[in-house]
């Protein structure tokens, strides 16, 4: 599975995104270690702050089936630059993935922004800071 690929993978997981509040569609495709991709899109609540995002279906998905080890994310959406994650979202893929794993941010122009999960969010609270 290429970079073009997953990125393609996002773009069909956005289809589905469930936005009558925002209008704004965004999609994920996540690439397990064994080579599954399990896509996710962003899910909107009437009580707004329900709402689930992209990035987190596709890795709450994958990791609630015994995908724990990943090669790649990609997220799309119809943005200027490649989309940022939010915050909430970095701190959850700080957490589930590993610190090195590729980050493929896009938008539908095709700019590609490609970092690290490290990078994604430097200084990330972790398991680490919670032992005394
Ligand atoms: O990286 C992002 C940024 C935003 N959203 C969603 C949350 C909300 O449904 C909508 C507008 O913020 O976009 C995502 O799914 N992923």
């Amino acid at each position: 599975m290429d970079k073009q690929m997953l990125i393609e993978e996002a773009k069909k997981a956005r289809e589905m995104a469930y936005v009558p509040y925002s209008k704004f569609k965004v999609g994920a495709a996540l690439l397990s270690e064994d080579g599954t991709v399990f896509g996710g899109c962003n899910i909107e609540n009437a009580a707004y702050s329900m709402c689930n995002c992209a990035e987190r279906t596709a890795l709450f998905k994958a990791y609630s089936e015994g995908h724990k080890a990943y090669k790649a994310i990609a997220v799309v959406a119809d943005t200027n630059r490649p989309v940022p994650p939010c915050g909430a979202c970095r701190q959850v893929i700080s957490e589930l993935c590993d610190p090195n794993m590729q980050v493929i941010l896009t938008n539908l122009d095709g700019k590609i922004q490609e970092l690290t999960v490290s990078e994604l969010l430097p200084g990330a609270f972790s398991p680490e800071d919670l032992n005394e």
